[in-house]
């Protein structure tokens, strides 16, 4: 049997060193959430600290927002509890000091028994507020997420396309969705245990005090070192997680790369294993050999921090000793103190811990805000006249700039599209034949220039209404994960029962689909996706078909097909084009650069560089010496040619 393991290479043993994983694989640019990381990676624990109130105070109205009676019930409930956690340590003082009394032990034991209640009502009712505060804590969480997500989707699908052309935007919504949204609900949860921390710790302060107030610094002493260990461990492994974080991600690519269905194929048919193997193993390496290095120096750093919590330990028993002897504390005082001090070390571990996620989490929720303030302003407002239909639409001077680029991708087009029309974009890769299209489609707004739809501007229209009278086949379509039905039905899934139109089967008929979907396993049921059960994979041209389908089904005023049959054979294109013949209720704008298809078009645009450069129907263009002749007599001498070999 062949062997499936590649020869071990020189890393396996040893490893390099750190310097030597570097890039064989190009520079990454830095990650969007790279930004918030050094930003925290930098800040000290008293800068969070001093921002404390402000984060709070955010979280607050944020979950007040959400379910004003869980976030007053996880405050509440908390804030009872540390009342409960004093009265228990103060009752705790009264058994003991009635336990160490002087007299005879049942005597002791039955003054002891109030206090001994006390203590056991205020532990029992402590439990209680506290799973009620737990509970209330837990049901705050789905409440927020699922308001910061729905605010952020009904953000996103509202803004207009140019906005996601615009690269700083795109990287803001990733951002926002990729970490800044779950942060929401993070941020109330951290705020919440810092509120059931600082309680925890005020209420032992305040038994203490009321004990024997001198207890008090001792308590804080003893607390302290532990919890700044925690920090200090928590910011190392950050610290070396940032360090670490680029080779990580290039082991992530690397990985997919080994490790999905579609670069199987690729990885295969260039024999790139040993290649993506070697570049893993030299990182796996480096990496395991900073992960040693941080298990280490965490260690050391426990070490130190369990050295100084037992000599502030130390201290503490010191310093009570010391006080018991000069008769300054009772000994059932000293015994409370020792009891509070460890409450107090839980409640204030949480509360930096808090502190500090806290603090991280805001930054990236922050991120969130920002991002749907500024989608907020691209979301377009249009007018408010109606519309229903057109007889004409017209470009008049229109131009597109997009977003940092200095060339404007359609430069001061005129054109106008009537009812009943076929017209034709032609041009060479990237003369602007796309974009003058989603121009048309009413996706991008020009940058220059007026569209005008039967003499109104477009910017006086309704936008929703105007989007419904346009169906576009666009060249970069989606592979939507629904079945063969829902995915032609999709193109005018709203229309109502009374709306007359096309069936989903009349428009798989019209796109050529149809019998491709009753031979997949369910017909039209079949589910177009392998991530699911049952799910199937359809080819490029089935999908076009599948698309075109859509379109049809859509049966809009004003269709728009870009490349519609790129991928479809012959027979599947002849079908297509059947329907997209002229019809009176209808205007078709149609871009291909198999110019055979475009012969019939009413008229024809030829674009060069976005400007407009010919017009005319066929014959008008052929009997011109313009570059819409030499393209088509370019691609007509392909075919006369095969004619002419295959008669060889
Ligand atoms: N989203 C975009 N952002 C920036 N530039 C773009 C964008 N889309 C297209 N362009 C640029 O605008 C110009 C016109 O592109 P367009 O897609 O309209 O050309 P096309 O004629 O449809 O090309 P093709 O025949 O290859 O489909 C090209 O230079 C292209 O690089």
């Amino acid at each position: 049997m062949a062997t499936v393991i590649g020869p071990r290479h020189p890393a396996e043993e040893d490893g390099p060193a750190d310097g030597d994983a570097g890039p064989a694989l190009p520079e990454l640019e830095d990650g969007h959430w790279m930004h918030r990381a050094t930003e925290f990676a930098h800040t000290s624990f008293k800068s969070m600290a001093r921002r404390l109130p402000a984060l709070v105070r955010e979280a607050v109205v944020l979950a007040w927002g959400t379910s004003r009676r869980d976030t007053a019930a996880s405050i509440g409930l908390n804030v009872a509890a540390g009342v409960m956690t004093t009265l228990g340590l103060l009752a705790t003082t009264g058994v003991l000091r009635q336990l160490f009394a002087a007299g005879p032990t049942p005597d002791r034991i039955r003054a002891a028994l109030p206090a001994l209640a006390l203590a056991a009502f205020a532990v029992t009712v402590k439990g209680a507020l506290t799973v009620a505060a737990g509970w209330a804590q837990a049901r705050l969480i789905p409440q927020i997420n699922y308001q910061v997500e729905l605010r952020l989707f009904e953000t996103t699908t509202a803004v207009e396309l140019a906005a996601f052309d615009d690269a700083g935007f795109a990287e803001e919504m990733d951002r926002a969705r990729d970490r800044g949204m779950a942060e929401a609900a993070s941020i109330v949860d951290h705020t919440v245990n810092l509120v059931t921390g600082v309680v925890g710790v005020l209420a032992t302060a305040a038994a203490v005090t009321v004990v024997q107030p001198v207890l008090l610094p001792c308590l804080l002493l003893a607390a302290v070192p532990e919890a700044v260990t925690a920090v200090r461990m928590a910011r190392r492994q950050y610290l070396a997680m940032l360090a670490r974080i680029t080779r990580r991600r290039r082991m992530w690519m690397l990985a997919h790369l080994m490790a999905e269905r579609r670069t199987a194929a690729g990885v295969r048919a260039y024999q790139m294993r040993e290649f993506l193997l070697t570049e893993f193993r030299r990182m796996m390496a480096a990496e395991t050999r900073a992960e040693l290095r941080l298990a280490r120096s965490q260690s050391t750093t426990r070490a130190a921090g369990m050295s100084v919590t037992g000599i502030a330990a130390f201290g503490v028993y010191a310093v009570l000793g010391g006080l018991l002897l000069s008769g300054v504390v009772a000994l059932a005082a000293a015994a409370t103190a020792l009891l509070a001090l460890q409450s107090a070390r839980s409640s204030l571990r949480i509360a930096v811990f808090a502190t500090n996620s806290l603090y991280e989490d805001a930054l990236y929720y922050q991120d969130y805000r920002d991002f749907l303030d500024r989608a907020r302003q691209r979301v377009p407002t249009g007018g408010g006249r109606p519309v229903d239909g057109f007889d004409r639409i017209e470009l008049d001077r229109v131009t597109l700039r997009y977003p940092d680029t200095d060339k404007a991708a359609v430069d001061g087009v005129s054109v106008s599209i009537r009812r009943g029309e076929v017209v034709a974009l032609v041009g060479e890769n990237g003369s602007g034949k796309t974009t003058l299209a989603k121009l048309i489609a009413g996706l991008y707004r020009p940058t220059d220039g007026a569209i005008r739809w039967d003499g109104v501007d477009v910017g006086e229209l309704d936008p929703r209404q105007t989007g419904a009278q346009v169906a576009v086949m666009s060249q970069d379509w989606w592979r939507f994960p629904f079945t063969a039905g829902q995915n032609i039905r999709v193109g005018r899934h709203d229309r109502p029962a009374d709306r007359p139109g096309p069936s989903v089967e009349d428009a798989a008929r019209g796109a050529a689909a149809h019998d491709m979907i009753t031979d997949l396993p369910y017909g039209y049921d079949t589910l177009l996706d392998r991530q699911f059960k049952d799910g199937q994979d359809l080819s490029g041209g089935q999908w076009q078909r599948l698309v075109a389908a859509r379109g049809l089904y859509r049966d809009a005023p004003l269709l728009i097909c870009d490349e519609p049959s790129a991928a479809l054979d012959a027979r599947a294109e002849h079908a297509l084009f059947q329907h997209l013949r002229r019809h009176p209720e209808r205007a078709v704008v149609l871009i291909t650069h198999r110019l055979a298809n475009v012969r019939h078009a009413d008229r024809i645009f030829v674009l060069d560089h976005g400007r407009l450069i010919q017009q005319g129907n066929h014959d008008e263009l052929m009997a011109q010496d313009g570059p819409y002749r030499e393209l088509f007599e370019l691609q007509a001498a392909g075919y006369r040619a095969g004619a002419g070999e295959a008669t060889v």
